[in-house]
């Protein structure tokens, strides 16, 4: 381990408690008071790592910077009681002793928490142990720092705030345990958004689903869409005609200033995605048109057994009929929420026989019951021309290389997109469950709070979105199925699904509700996280818990600008590079 030159020594430990958020118990966290010496050109920067003595031989417990302030010895007891001309006198004393820099009453002080970490003779271990008052306190090298913050062999996302390292993170593990992009409008969440999933496209087998409800992903995204096998869904029709369809994608689509220079290139290419058929209208049935599902087949048996008018002689074979139902169920993993299908005529063959067998009259119920079922399962098929869910979950669920890797699901209405996501959800993970396959599959939900609120009602759909992406988010992991979710207001988001979530990335985030809500589920200093309140537009805090990083040390950095990455693809394009189009 490299440590900077310069050194300072530990002088208090503070112990800080608060109530939580929602006002139920109390939060502690641990401050640490370190002095350095004074300099201007000293390598300290919020998130700088240090290391201390503990009490044990050999063993330094690290720290995080949180904040930090220069200190003249004049000004300490410097109030309101001393004489105004005094005080003025003493300020001056005390602006000219920061410029000549060798004032020995000058001194930062360093306000630092431990991130549950040990730098022991064996290596880094996780732990706490309690640090040696008034001993020496050093500061992690760039070299030591990089070795221990990044990934070896990770994804370059950025660049550490500070630190002139380039910040590489395990983007596969980032994807297994799900991640959140937290921020206040305008901070860049949209950017950090496409820039991982330009990452995750290039860098990994998985594909990617993002459910667009303000239009901007497939401009943000269009290099991509047009390198890599993609679609575009729609619930809307277009005329075949690929001037009509790229004239309205400019009028209908968020065109950044930045792109505002590019429109004729983002038409063409609104043409090819056109003219390649990755534009398709999904069909979306009728709200009140519901699929009769495994569930409620479940419930009409049980309710023919249960029914004092069902005939005597047929109650037992209802109840065979239900038996066989589970085991097929269970056999094939079938959840009750899944529309029911063609795998069920084998059975409705075997009761319809044992029927006959038993001589029951072709009128009795059972038979009508079994015929009914036959109907609807046929007229399933006639309707199964059109591109709907049922097929769209398969292509997303299609393992081989061909199949398209990025889906852009373009939705208007939020009432429609709630549905939409909750009926896609349930579809790719049912199947999922029965054959399963371990290529991951990232759902990405921007303005997340739309689909997951914290109150949520049953007349705008957001009851069904927020069952499906809670399910998404408790058990996806075991499908390899995962989530990015992104909002601005945590206050707003069903808060219950953040503990499911392993890698954050936070901005500004200018409520303290918001803050205090991820320091508690992530146990991360307040001070620390009082600093994203000074972060630029693109500029972010990573925190990952057992994910993206070696070490679970929260992280400032910057990331890149998305729009640079699409303007450079462009511009190749032009040179003719055709994006390696797909
Ligand atoms: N890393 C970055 N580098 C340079 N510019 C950036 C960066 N991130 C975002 N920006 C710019 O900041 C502006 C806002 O970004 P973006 O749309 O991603 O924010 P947002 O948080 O998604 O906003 P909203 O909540 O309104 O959708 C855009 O013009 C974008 O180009």
């Amino acid at each position: 381990m490299e440590f900077e030159s310069v050194t300072g020594r530990l002088r208090e430990v503070r112990v800080i408690s608060r109530p939580t958020a929602d006002g139920r118990s109390s939060v502690t966290f641990r401050n640490f008071v370190i002095e350095m010496p004074f300099s201007k050109t000293v390598n300290l920067n919020i998130g700088a790592l240090l290391a201390v003595e503990t009490i044990k031989e050999g063993n330094y417990l690290i720290l995080e910077v949180a904040d930090y302030v220069p200190v003249h010895y004049g000004m300490i007891n410097l109030d309101g009681t001393i004489p105004k001309e005094i005080r003025d006198q003493v300020m001056e004393e005390v602006s000219k002793s920061w410029h000549d820099g060798t004032s020995p009453e000058t001194w930062i002080d360093v306000f630092a928490y431990p991130i549950g970490y040990l730098l022991t003779p064996s290596g880094f271990k996780k732990g706490y142990l309690p640090p040696l008052p008034g001993s020496t306190v050093r500061i992690m090298s760039k070299e030591s720092f990089r070795e221990f913050v990044c990934a070896k062999n990770g994804v370059d996302i950025g660049n550490v705030i500070g630190q002139d390292v380039h910040l590489t993170i395990d983007l596969s593990k980032a994807l297994i345990y799900h991640i959140g992009v937290f921020a206040f409008t305008g901070s860049g969440k949209s950017n950090l958004t496409s820039v991982l999933v330009r990452r995750i496209l290039n860098n990994t087998n998985a594909k990617v689903v993002i459910f667009d409800i303000s239009m901007e992903y497939s401009v943000l995204l269009m290099d991509q869409l047009l390198k890599h096998k993609s679609e575009i869904l729609t619930t809307e029709r277009y005329s075949n005609n690929a001037l009509d369809f790229s004239r309205k994608f400019i009028r209908t689509h968020v065109i950044p200033e930045e792109l505002e220079g590019e429109i004729d290139r983002i038409k063409k290419s609104a043409e090819e995605l056109f003219i390649t058929g990755k534009v398709k209208t999904l069909y979306i049935p009728p709200a009140e048109q519901t699929n009769l599902t495994y569930g409620t087949l479940l419930e009409l048996l049980k309710g023919q057994i249960n029914d004092k008018y069902t005939a005597f002689a047929q109650k037992p074979l209802f109840s065979v009929m239900l038996k066989k139902l589970d085991i097929l169920m269970r056999e094939n993993k079938i959840s009750k929420d899944s529309s029911i299908d063609d795998s069920l005529i084998p059975l409705l063959d075997e009761i319809e026989e044992e029927g006959k067998k038993a001589g029951l009259k072709d009128s009795s119920s059972i038979f009508s019951f079994i015929s009914s079922l036959r109907s609807y399962l046929n007229l399933e098929e006639i309707e199964g021309d059109e591109y709907d869910i049922e097929k769209l979950a398969i292509d997303i669920l299609d393992k081989e290389e061909s199949s398209p890797r990025l889906f852009i699901f373009e939705l208007h209405n939020l009432e429609e997109a709630r549905e939409v996501v909750a009926s896609l959800l349930e579809e790719v993970m049912s199947r999922r469950k029965r054959w399963f396959s371990s290529s991951p599959i990232l759902f990405v939900l921007d303005e997340a709070q739309e689909f997951i609120p914290f109150d949520t009602r049953q007349r705008d759909k957001s009851e069904l979105s927020s069952a499906a992406v809670e399910k998404l988010l408790r058990h996806g992991r075991k499908y390899h199925l995962h989530a990015l979710i992104s909002t601005q207001r945590l206050a707003y988001l069903n808060t219950n699904v953040l503990q499911q979530l392993h890698t954050y990335f936070i901005s500004v985030l200018p409520r303290p509700y918001d803050r205090q809500l991820i320091s508690e589920t992530f146990g991360i200093n307040d001070t620390l996280l009082e600093r994203t309140l000074d972060l630029e537009v693109g500029q972010w805090l990573l925190v990952s818990f057992k994910a993206s990083l070696p070490h679970d040390v929260p992280v400032f950095f910057s990331a890149p600008n998305n729009l640079n990455e699409v303007k450079e693809a462009f511009e190749k394009s032009g040179q003719g590079d055709t994006f390696g189009s797909k």
